[in-house]
């Protein structure tokens, strides 16, 4: 496909930095989802408005804030950004963020940006430019450009930049009195609109282009502007009587260093919706007639459909959305409430003749500021298998991470919380991007279980040093029943007195013996416990450490004990047979 244009002059370049959709009043909603960007474009009066003495009924007070001058008073409105009746074209497309828009676009995303406004507004001059110069041979690129021309441009520039190789397709269609035509092969007749799972509603047999080059994409622009139904009314001499949607596709194929590559699938729609009007100011007769009632059906559905999105009182339910109520809803069905990012942008006249208009086009974009989409990104079935094996590492990763930090602290407990990663991925893909990650995970896994086996020899050591203590107190026990049992013995009054003394010493010894001996026991119940219960606790270091002394000094103590009850055993004997040398 050819096109006279080649490029933007200079005057239009785009800068290479894209203002931030968000600017003041963010985009991002804190609910997860993000809401519609609403501009306003305020367009001069024109040359019939202004002979039959229309004056402006719009007060613009900064870039956020109109004032509506209705009969009864002034009527404050604010949006994400208001173009006043002097704003440039280049303003425009700087300013509502389509920018934002291509490169979500670039990155997979699902994108729309549309006119809304009553007919002669300026949805065509804001979106593509000045509608009668689209047929002409002699067509070459100005500051009269709209979103459209300037879109194409910038996303090609982008393109160019990034890393990514993208494949370009487009399709153009309109729906003209409920009926859906194809822009680009108008000799196709009427086309229906279907739905599937995967695609939602979608034009059937569209005619599809691919485009290798900026010209093809603009040539794509002229031919469906070219073969738009168009008629002159009162309002518009060149008045569009069709909605109509450009698509532009961006394939995308990432390629990694290892050479693997995988699709992202993002698109961008331009939609120009005909205009909302007033059947007596058009002055409609016969077909057109016809068209206007069309057009206004439809334009209340999507008005049903704004109005049921973006309800407050619905929020968080699921509140029935007229969706299938018209063509014109069911195409733009992911793009209000769905998983698109989306731009609205409303047209009005100043003129105080059209204020009801202008009241309505103003009300209907503020309900549209409160609808709620959720993009999504669109890929292929190996990005996200590697989405779902990179979540898989990074798991792991957190786990080793739990690991390390664990035996930092301490060199034992139970093995951490175990993530059954064996069957959540089967597959063993020969691609060496997944493939790479399996190798990850296996090296994870492996670093994993040396880490956990640490921990189990530490726990190992841990539970000995329990076993260590139990016995000891076991033979303190032991010592302390063979202590009873010799003070019975010495008891006896033929034992003699000395010993009396020795024997309560170590009485009160064992006593104190046995308090340690049943704190230390309470100790480990307590440990126990703590081992036993579902978030691994670990003893730490100093605890073990702490114990191993304890048993240390109460081996110590018995072995003192032992020493003392010789001793004393060897008094009491030499003391039965009449030799009574004095204890130490
Ligand atoms: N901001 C503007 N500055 C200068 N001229 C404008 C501006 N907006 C619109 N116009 C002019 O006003 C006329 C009507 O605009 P346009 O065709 O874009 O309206 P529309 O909303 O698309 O109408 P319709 O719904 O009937 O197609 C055109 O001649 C257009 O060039």
């Amino acid at each position: 496909m050819q096109s006279p244009v080649k490029s933007l002059s200079n005057s239009n370049k785009i800068p290479s930095h894209p203002p931030s959709v968000s600017g003041g009043s963010s985009m991002l909603e804190q609910e997860g989802g993000e809401s519609i960007r609403v501009c306003i474009r305020i367009r001069p009066l024109n040359q019939r408005e202004s002979s039959t003495g229309n004056s402006s009924c719009i007060d613009v007070q900064n870039p956020k804030n109109l004032l509506l001058k209705m009969k009864g008073g002034m009527r404050n409105y604010t949006f994400h950004h208001i173009f006043d009746v002097d704003a440039q074209q280049g303003e425009v497309f700087s300013e509502t963020g389509v920018h934002s828009l291509l490169d979500s676009a670039l990155e997979g995303y699902s994108c729309t940006a549309f006119a809304y406004g009553q007919t002669g507004s300026g949805k065509t001059y804001s979106m593509a430019g000045v509608e009668e110069r689209f047929g002409r041979q002699d067509y070459t690129s100005d500051e009269t450009d709209g979103i459209i021309p300037r879109a194409i441009s910038y996303v090609w520039q982008r393109m160019a930049s990034r890393q990514e190789r993208y494949f370009v397709k487009s399709g153009f269609f309109e729906i003209y009195n409920e009926q859906v035509r194809d822009l680009l092969n108008p000799s196709s007749g009427v086309l229906h609109c279907r739905w599937n799972a995967k695609q939602g509603f979608f034009v059937e047999e569209l005619m599809i282009v691919d485009c290798t080059n900026i010209d093809d994409l603009i040539a794509v622009l002229h031919e469906g502007m070219k073969n738009r139904k168009s008629g002159s009314h009162e309002l518009n001499a060149d008045s569009s009587r069709s909605h109509s949607i450009l698509m532009i596709y961006f394939i995308s194929e990432i390629t990694s260093e290892d050479g693997h590559s995988f699709k992202r699938y993002g698109k961008m729609y331009f939609v120009d919706l005909a205009g909302s009007e007033r059947l007596k100011e058009t002055k409609s007769q016969g077909d057109m007639l016809n068209e206007t009632k069309n057009i206004n059906k439809s334009l209340f559905t999507l008005g049903k459909v704004i109005s049921a999105l973006g309800d407050k009182k619905n929020r968080g339910l699921k509140p029935h959305v007229p969706y299938r109520d018209s063509k014109l809803t069911m195409v733009l069905m992911d793009s209000l409430g769905g998983s698109s990012r989306a731009i609205m942008i409303a047209c009005v006249s100043p003129a105080n003749a059209y204020i009801e208009e202008t009241t309505s086009t103003l009300n209907y974009a503020t309900r549209a500021m409160n609808i709620q989409n959720k993009p999504l990104l669109q890929v292929d079935n190996s990005e996200y298998l590697i989405l779902n094996l990179r979540r898989e590492a990074q798991l792991l990763k957190l786990e080793n991470e739990y690991l390390k930090e664990q035996l930092a602290r301490a060199q034992g407990g139970l093995p951490p919380m175990m993530v059954d990663f064996a069957n959540s991925y089967n597959e063993s893909p020969n691609d060496p991007v997944l493939q790479e990650f399996h190798f990850e995970i296996n090296k994870l896994r492996e670093e994993n279980a040396k880490l956990r086996e640490t921990k189990e020899e530490a726990e190992k050591s841990y539970h000995q040093s329990m076993i260590d203590n139990q016995s000891m107190h076991i033979k303190l026990e032991n010592l302390e029943y063979s202590f009873v049992g010799s003070t019975k013995t010495s008891e006896n009054p033929s034992s003699g007195v000395s010993q009396e003394y020795t024997i309560s010493t170590l009485l009160n010894e064992n006593a104190n013996l046995k308090k340690r001996m049943n704190a230390l026991q309470e100790e480990q119940i307590q440990m126990q416990f703590k081992l036993g219960e579902a978030t691994p606790a670990v003893p730490p270091q100093e605890e073990i450490q702490q114990l191993r002394e304890y048993n240390e000094q109460m081996m110590k103590r018995v072995e003192a004990l032992q020493a003392r009850e010789r001793e004393l055993l060897d008094h009491l004997m030499k003391a039965q047979r009449g030799r009574t040398p004095k204890p130490k």
